[in-house]
């Protein structure tokens, strides 16, 4: 069978081609800057040669028909036919409560999807633009939605509930969701594998550090707790999110800044975090430059983003009583060695023996960054999410 992923952002769609049942990649891409003059659409078939086109892309529905063409191409497609596609399989974000798991779209789930809009107003719409889409170019073709929140919904009251009057969770839901569902669902079920034991018997804590980050306490394979909250706003420090600040400082900074609703909003998710205080960047491999170039405040912006991580892993080890291994992946976590380095090497009292060498090495292996013998051990696991999208799609299309 062969199946599409799509990953639709808000002026992005990523998207990778799969043979499920080899689970073999065909095709790579995404499209960049949709509904600009210069939207790019970068293209890698397996075993081929990376293609990048620059056009004029309008909106989503124009990206698809791009990527079929792509994917179709004489020369750098891998298919002679879209009727090859059997089914695609979409990343969600937020699935509310209504989605426990991953499902097939009907009606009823698009009109679920679309009521949750608000919960999640820059990563909902775009999805559906994708699923909308699809339904345009590929007639007739199933398609599957993976929830980010799906993984997280075990969480228990004691850790889903906000202390604020339960009047709001009863009317609005407003409670923890957690994201990144698929991919601490991802690397804790492949630390089982590199640990040789049980994932029920296991606590993990895993770190999910790329452009959104969240980490995420993962007991006998289930989530206790999670740092992202009602949005992908609550928990660590990002490349421009706060992550967790003194909700008080909203009403205060729209007092004295005479802001809006939506300026402290746009504040908080794309003028904070790492790009806030090194003046610099979102991007980890920026910071750590300048940083290593003598600029103090890249040096702080990367102090505050590791220390924050470090009082997270120590929250959760206390939450779970006890932790067996800490689990890094994403963009940073799988790439930056001294992001890693400056967290784990201050956690001596969990019992971690770092291993400096292990955790230079380039790999994209799971692996120990760890010495042989540690009492709690460091991974690095990269993630798949596409991969996991792809496989459910297959279970729910082939059970259907
Ligand atoms: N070699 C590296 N060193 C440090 N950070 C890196 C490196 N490579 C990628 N990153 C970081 O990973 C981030 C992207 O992570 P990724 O998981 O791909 O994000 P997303 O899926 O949210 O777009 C970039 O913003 C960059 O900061
Ligand atoms: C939920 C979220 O933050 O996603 P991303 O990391 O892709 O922005
Ligand atoms: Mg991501």
């Amino acid at each position: 069978m062969i199946i599409l992923v799509m990953n639709a952002g808000s002026s992005s769609l990523k998207y990778q081609l799969y043979n499920i049942e080899s689970e073999a990649v065909l095709a790579v891409g995404r499209v960049e800057r949709i509904g600009m003059e210069d939207s790019i659409l970068t293209h890698e078939p397996t075993g081929g040669i990376e293609v990048n086109r620059v056009s004029e892309i309008l909106d989503h529905n124009e990206a698809v028909r791009k990527v079929i063409d792509m994917l179709t191409h004489r020369e750098h497609g891998v298919m002679s036919s879209i009727s090859e596609i059997n089914a695609v399989g979409h990343r969600v974000v937020h699935g509310g409560e209504s989605f426990k798991q991953s499902t097939l779209v009907t009606g009823e789930v698009k009109q679920e999807i679309r009521r949750l809009f608000d919960l999640a107003p820059l990563h909902n719409p775009p999805a559906m633009m994708g699923i909308t889409a699809v339904e345009l170019n590929l007639p007739g073709v199933p398609q599957v939605v993976v929830f980010d929140t799906a993984f997280h919904q075990s969480m228990p009251k004691e850790s889903f509930l906000y202390p604020i009057p339960m009047v709001l969770y009863r009317r609005h839901k407003i409670r923890r969701y957690g994201f990144h569902g698929t991919s601490h669902d991802y690397v804790s079920k492949q630390a089982a594998k590199v640990l040789g034991r049980p994932l029920e018997e296991l606590k993990l804590v895993t770190c999910h550090i790329g452009n959104g980050a969240s980490c995420a306490a993962i007991m006998e394979g289930k989530t206790l707790d999670t740092s992202m909250g009602l949005t992908p706003l609550e928990g660590l420090m990002m490349g421009t999110r706060s992550g967790d600040l003194d909700p008080a400082i909203v009403p205060f900074t729209m007092n004295k800044e005479e802001l809006t609703l939506n300026e402290v909003n746009s504040m908080l998710n794309k003028h904070s975090g790492l790009l806030a205080i090194s003046g610099i960047s979102s991007d980890m491999r920026e910071i750590v430059q300048a940083m290593s170039e003598g600029d103090s405040h890249a040096k702080l912006a990367f102090d505050m983003y590791t220390y924050r991580l470090r009082k997270y892993i120590g929250a959760y080890a206390a939450a779970m009583d006890g932790i067996d291994a800490i689990i890094f992946t994403a963009g940073v976590g799988e790439n930056s060695w001294p992001v890693r380095k400056a967290v784990c090497e201050k956690l001596t009292f969990l019992g971690i023996e770092f291993d400096e060498e292990r955790n230079m090495e380039k790999s994209k292996e799971a692996r120990y960054i760890t010495k042989d013998g540690s009492r709690t051990s460091v991974l690095v696991v990269p993630t798949n999410e596409e991969l996991l999208i792809a496989r459910d799609t297959f279970e729910i299309v082939k059970s259907s």
